[in-house]
């Protein structure tokens, strides 16, 4: 026996629309409810007939000026197409070993490299749970980043997969050479580096390094500290001779190409002239365009300051991609994109905690706090947020992590981030597998951990929309999820054209996962960067029963539900809430 509550919302109908009676017996029906603008009326009826005899359904159509009566037609459980849904083989494997609860809702972004960028290897990653690859436009050709965007797109194409692109700008970030070469560079205590603006001749003479950064000689001081890399080595400047600035080693460590600089005069960071550099540099901006050409699935925009940047990107990209949505994320890595959190946030598309550089420019006991606010705040505001930077950083060189750093993982995988980032560990490290690995097992044993435990937070999700239809869309997920935990479903489905109703599910942290069917393929990628959302790309139609009895016919034939399964469903077109067993 199935059952099914439809929540319908006649306020945002035409005027002369009229409710017809709901013809009974419907098919998988036991109880419909329908939401009225003053009063709520709860209608039950019952069937004994569990054969898919299609019932009538309200719907209203999600731009508010239509509605209608659907009658779909008795076709239903035909054959079914298998190939007619996409999803990855990962995805349906782990539903078919271990079942709806143990699938994993924290998501994965892998940085790509050296170590990462064969066909193969990226495949490896797919495979272990990458879901997003991030290139960092900060290191490497544009001609090495296209053949990378290349592979992931086989990748997808050939094996399933909606990995998901994701560009990294460099920004105007004051940072070393490429060590000509050179994988690394240590520095022992107490020797003297030359850091200049000089291009030198390669072979690069013996301890010198090159900084991009024209101004560096001018703006620093003899007696400022210099951190590389948010604190891997530390200088101290002794002596300025024209664009050479002689430092001494006072905390030895590796240098590594590129690495980011900044410096501080008495214990605060320098950050005047830093302040007057662009968001987005002559060179971000031939990288976006390049981005925009071969249609990456986000942007994060490095050191962000303001939501201005970000409200010009976003327009800047909107009438240059018309055929597929380019989601802008914001680097909250700087002092002033901490000051002017609410607004970057609320501007972006998402953020991420970028703790490398952030790390070097508030004092690193101020990072976790940091964490959790920017984490709180895009939960609230309804953006995908990426926990990122040194979440593993020892297994660049060792094959298991430190204990701190397997701590590290679960608070973020506690605070319900949407995803986690690899930087060095999956770009150049010795591990990126194995790195993988530890995010995927850490991250689906704390999630089981607070499941058992219940931990379901207080925290009241305030509304995100001032619209009456966002409203709707907002209560219907959060009556949706909540309904789902009180009644242990096994899956909340979600259809969605432009991926909003799936993103306001992911928001609700419900403890089953969100199979989230979608149209396009480039809405299925972005999802996928989203807490709990399983994206499946599927045509569907307007009509609720039919897509319902094609979802389940296809992932009944696939293995990857069952008869008997407690699903409740919700879509946009159709704003209804729908609680039945798999016929
Ligand atoms: N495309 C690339 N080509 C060469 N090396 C790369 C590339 N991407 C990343 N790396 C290496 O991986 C390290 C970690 O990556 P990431 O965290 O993205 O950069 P960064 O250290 O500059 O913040 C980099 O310092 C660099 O050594
Ligand atoms: C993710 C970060 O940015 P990038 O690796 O580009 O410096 C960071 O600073 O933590
Ligand atoms: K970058
Ligand atoms: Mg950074």
């Amino acid at each position: 026996m199935s059952q099914s509550l439809h929540f319908f919302t006649p306020t945002t109908c035409s005027p002369n629309f009229t409710f017809p009676k709901p013809s009974l017996p419907a098919s998988n029906c036991l109880f419909s409810i329908t939401f009225w603008p003053k009063s709520i009326s709860v209608k039950a009826s019952a069937s004994s007939d569990s054969n898919s005899a299609p019932s009538s359904q309200v719907f209203v159509s999600n731009n508010g000026t239509g509605g209608g009566v659907l009658v779909p037609e008795y076709s239903s459980l035909a054959v079914a197409d298998v190939s007619s849904i996409e999803v990855d083989a990962v995805t349906e494997a782990e539903l078919k070993e271990n079942g709806f609860r143990s699938t994993r809702r924290t998501k994965l972004v892998c940085t790509i490299g050296p170590a990462t960028c064969g066909f193969e290897q990226l495949e490896a990653l797919a495979v272990g749970g990458m879901n997003v690859a991030r290139i960092n436009m900060c290191h490497g050709t544009r001609e090495w980043h296209k053949s990378v965007i290349e592979r992931v797109r086989r990748l997808n194409e050939e094996k399933g997969f909606a990995v998901a692109i994701m560009m990294d700008t460099e920004g105007s970030e004051i940072h070393m050479g490429d060590l000509g070469g050179a994988s690394s560079a240590k520095a022992e205590d107490g020797e003297i580096w030359t850091f200049s603006v000089r291009a030198f001749d390669s072979p690069r003479p013996e301890r010198t390094i090159n900084v991009n950064y024209d101004g560096f000689a001018e703006d620093v001081q003899v007696g400022d500290e210099l951190i590389v890399d948010g604190g891997m080595v530390t200088f101290e400047v002794i002596e300025k001779i024209g664009p050479d600035v002689k430092c001494r080693c006072t905390d030895p460590g590796l240098l590594l190409p590129r690495a980011n600089l900044t410096f501080w005069r008495d214990r605060s960071l320098v950050r005047e002239r830093n302040a007057m550099l662009p968001t987005i540099s002559s060179k971000d901006w031939l990288d976006i365009d390049f981005g925009i050409a071969e249609g990456v699935d986000f942007i994060a925009i490095s050191f962000v300051k303001s939501a201005e940047v970000i409200n010009h990107l976003k327009s800047y990209v909107a009438a240059r991609s018309r055929d597929h949505d380019i989601a802008v994320i914001a680097k909250i890595e700087s002092i002033d994109s901490l000051k002017n959190l609410d607004e970057i946030i609320q501007a972006s598309d998402g953020a991420m905690v970028a703790r490398g550089d952030l790390g070097a420019q508030i004092p690193l006991e101020q990072v976790p706090s940091a964490q959790q606010r920017i984490v709180q705040l895009c939960r609230q505001l309804n953006k995908p947020v990426i926990v990122a930077s040194q979440l593993l950083e020892s297994m660049i060189e060792y094959p298991t992590p430190t204990r701190a750093e397997v701590a590290d993982v679960s608070e973020a995988v506690r605070q319900r981030a949407d995803a986690l980032m690899l930087s060095g560990e999956s770009a150049m490290g010795q591990y990126p597998e194995k790195a993988l690995a530890v995010l995927r097992s850490v991250s689906v044993r704390i999630e089981k951990w607070w499941r058992e435990a219940k931990r379901h937070e207080a925290t009241q999700l305030p509304a995100v929309g001032s619209a009456l239809s966002d409203s709707v869309s907002e209560e219907i997920c959060n009556s949706a999820a909540k309904m789902a935990n009180n009644l242990e479903v096994d899956a909340l489905f979600v259809y969605t054209k432009n991926g909003h109703l799936a993103s306001l599910l992911s928001r609700c942290r419900p403890d089953c996962p969100i199979f989230a069917f979608t149209t396009t393929a480039s809405v299925r990628r972005r999802l996928n960067l989203q807490w709990g959302l399983m994206p499946f790309r599927l045509s569907f139609s307007d009509d609720m029963e039919s897509n319902l009895n094609k979802t389940f016919s296809l992932l009944k034939a696939r293995g990857m539900i069952k008869s008997g399964d407690l699903v409740i469903a919700v879509s946009d077109m159709l704003q209804s809430i729908q609680v039945m067993n798999v016929p």
